[in-house]
């Protein structure tokens, strides 16, 4: 059975202070409370190290908001796969549509990030999904297909097992809007069903697809009902513990 996974994406927020703070708030809620679904968060980078060392990994994992495309050397500002390892980190984001916006990041570099991640033996969560234009002229299911073959192809058959994807419409972030849990099992259903087709019955079923864009704790519930659904990606809903706790709970 795949994993049924609630993933806090905390993008470019928090003091460390608060990081730690809410770090600190999940891990407990968690330890106290029977939950389905393996929980994660992701902080920003250089608050890492110190959420790793205050939680326990038995409840919660961390994951890096990105890696570089590059092995090692002259990328200044970059974050290799090897030094996510090196410091214990075991899962990162990859292929956010806000760094397909503002970073130029493309299906291309994108590929080349899971290749680093795999090479760590780093569980990537690749984030695709359609923008407004896209769904209102009917592309979305174009879109999404062409994201995922162009990023898993290039990969080496024995490491598609490993990836978790997060089908995000870009036009649900942040925008309070969310796909309606038919809409979202929909594309979910063709998500896997192209993983089927491309890769093989047993890799469909074995990846779990998060739904990420407004996910909150009055519609969680519904959306993680769905079949295809397997949990979340959730962003603002992510920065309280009284939202997430909740989420969590849906399961
Ligand atoms: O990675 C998370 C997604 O971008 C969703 O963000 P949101 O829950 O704030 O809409």
């Amino acid at each position: 059975m795949r994993d049924q996974i609630v993933a806090g994406n905390w993008k470019m927020n928090l003091s460390f202070e608060q990081a730690l703070q809410l770090a600190s708030n999940i891990n407990t809620w968690v330890s106290e409370n029977e939950t389905k679904a393996k929980v994660i968060i992701s902080p920003s980078s250089i608050y890492l190290q110190a959420i790793q060392e205050i939680v326990d990994d038995q409840f919660i994992q961390i994951a890096a908001q990105d890696v570089s495309v590059a092995e090692k050397g002259a990328y200044t500002g970059d974050i290799s796969a090897e030094q996510l390892d090196s410091i214990g980190i075991n899962t990162a984001i990859v292929g956010h549509s806000e760094r397909r916006q503002y970073q130029q990041e493309t299906d291309e570099s994108i590929a080349k990030k899971l290749e680093q991640l795999f090479a760590k033996n780093i569980t990537p969560i690749l984030c695709i999904g359609e923008n407004l234009e896209q769904r209102e002229t009917n592309q979305h299911f174009e879109v999404v297909k062409s994201q995922v073959l162009n990023a898993l192809t290039p990969q080496k058959t024995e490491n598609l097992s490993k990836i978790v994807i997060a089908y995000e419409p870009v036009w649900a972030i942040g925008t309070g809007k969310t796909a309606s849990p038919e809409q979202a099992q929909e594309i979910h259903a063709f998500i896997r069903q192209t993983l089927n087709n491309s890769f093989g019955e047993e890799i469909a079923n074995a990846t779990s697809i998060l739904y990420g864009g407004s996910v909150n704790p009055s519609n969680a519930k519904e959306l993680f009902s769905q079949p295809d659904i397997d949990g979340g990606l959730v962003g603002g809903a992510s920065l309280n513990i009284e939202d997430f706790s909740q989420i969590i709970a849906s399961f």
